[in-house]
């Protein structure tokens, strides 16, 4: 006797949803198998049992919306919405260019929890813009429920964001069932489940490539922020996009009011603060509220270029106590590759829901640096098996074609080619157009300058020209 949940895998498989052979996704990734769960809307009671279930899977008990993420999300979180006598909202892929233009049809008030409705998961980006456009509102969104979960990385990346994703069934509990009552063979539940584990995670990275926008050296800011679901990495392509802005400041200096002065200086020009925190002489946790509240004002996000190099324990430890306290104030840190990802899922496992990102320091600016070739290569790997927290790497050439990943030059300075302790500078433009940066980073070329608010305008301005003519060239 079949339970509820297999009957429903059995007659799902029976109306065609489950697809076997040689499929060719969206992502342009090959697949031995496709799942077409639009085709229940033309069978009502087996839409029932999926709402059914989905429902006794959801994360938690008490929500006061419930919205479909488009499209076959939309039916699903209709039957639950009458069969729970639970208001709905449905969210556009896109505003209306008429009428109220809203991208959010329904009512709701602030601060109300919406759970979000989903059929299946891939890489988990379509439920983050939900959750992004729903948050915007100000409601409360956490959870999401999904029917089938394709364990290819959408649940990790969504929990890294504060998502917590519930499903009735994965893949691999799915060819169980169809295996049990003999709908296919153990060849076929072998290729299935071999496909899952060779492709956990890549899945926005190959939707990048089937549409066409192979390398990140073309590819605009703009663009860019749908490749990827990290959050502090959308937050900066969207920021680079808004304030035509490619700058980054490294803020070295030693008294608290001379960084709060320079960022409000620098802030209209700039993506990025950089800081190093412990060369600061006066520190206090007012400097980095203050600090905070500038980012804020201005619209940068703030870099703590901490390079942590330790064991993930003792990361753990410096990244979230100590004086600094860094995970509280700084959007990203950078880290080395030397100890291997430990240290990645070290700084990880303090984040706790609040958006945060590292940097992968992978080459170095300075004469005499160790980076190897292989070195180079390890690192850019760290970066993939870690996408959900890395958002790219510091190097001094193009490194990596993804363009998920970021690349920040640091040693930016025109008209001057070294300083006396080994640094190594190059002019901005040649940063962009001649070793692949997407941002620079420029120090005492701003903060040296008689003018660092006017310093900071103009190499904003190049180096934004460098970028538009690298993806127009
Ligand atoms: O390879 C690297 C990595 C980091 N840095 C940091 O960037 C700035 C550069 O300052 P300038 O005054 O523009 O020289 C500084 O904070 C370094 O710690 C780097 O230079 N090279």
């Amino acid at each position: 006797m079949a339970s509820k949940l297999e009957q429903c895998v059995l007659d799902l498989f029976k109306i065609g949803v489950v697809k076997f052979g040689d499929f060719t996704l969206k992502s342009g990734m090959k697949s031995p198998i496709y799942f077409d769960l639009r085709m229940i809307i033309s069978f009502p009671k087996l839409m029932e049992t999926v709402g059914e279930l989905m429902w006794e899977a959801r994360p938690r008990n008490d929500y006061d919306l419930i919205c479909g993420v488009a499209y076959t999300g939309l039916p699903i979180a209709t039957v639950i919405s009458t069969k729970q006598d639970l208001p709905m909202l449905i969210r556009r892929k896109e505003a209306k260019g008429y009428g109220t233009k809203k991208l959010v049809e329904g009512n709701y008030a602030e601060g109300q929890s919406c759970l979000m409705i989903e059929d299946v998961i891939v890489s988990g980006s379509s439920v983050f813009d939900t959750a992004e456009t729903l948050k915007d509102l100000e409601l409360d969104v956490k959870d999401a429920v999904v029917f089938l979960d394709r364990e290819q990385g959408g649940a990790a990346n969504l929990k890294s964001m504060g998502i917590n994703v519930k499903s009735v069934i994965n893949m691999t509990e799915m060819m169980a069932i169809l295996l049990k009552f003999n709908s296919i063979t153990q060849k076929v539940s072998d290729s299935v489940i071999d496909f899952v584990k060779k492709n956990i995670a890549s899945s926005l990275k190959k939707k990048v490539e089937s549409d066409g926008i192979m390398d990140r050296l073309k590819c605009t800011f703009e663009s860019r922020e749908s490749t990827t679901v990290q959050p502090v990495s959308r937050k900066l392509f969207n920021i680079m996009s808004a304030k035509q802005s490619n700058l980054c400041v490294a803020a070295d200096v030693t008294k608290s009011a001379e960084l709060l002065s320079l960022a409000e200086k620098v802030g209209p020009y700039i993506c990025l603060l950089k800081t190093h925190i412990d060369i600061l002489s006066d520190f206090s946790t007012e400097v980095v509220e203050e600090l905070k509240n500038i980012a804020v004002k201005h619209n940068f996000l703030i870099f703590e270029d901490r390079k942590f190099g330790d064991i993930g324990n003792t990361v753990a430890t410096q990244y979230s106590g100590g004086p600094f306290n860094i995970v509280d104030w700084a959007d990203l840190v950078t880290v080395h590759g030397l100890p291997g990802d430990g240290v990645i899922k070290g700084l990880g496992s303090c984040a706790s829901g609040q958006p945060r990102g590292c940097i992968i320091v992978s080459q170095m600016s300075s004469s005499g640096t160790l980076t190897s070739d292989e070195y180079i290569k390890g690192c850019c790997k760290m970066a993939e098996e870690n996408a959900h927290f890395v958002i790219g790497f510091v190097a001094q050439s193009n490194i990596s074609k993804d363009p998920r990943f970021i690349v920040f030059t640091p040693g930016v300075q025109s008209g001057c080619t070294s300083d006396v302790l080994g640094q190594q500078y190059v002019t901005p433009r040649a940063a962009v157009l001649e070793r692949g940066a997407d941002v620079v980073i420029v120090g005492r070329g701003i903060t040296k300058s008689d003018d660092p608010c006017s310093a900071a305008k103009h190499y904003k301005e190049e180096a934004f020209k460098a970028y538009q003519e690298r993806i127009t060239s």
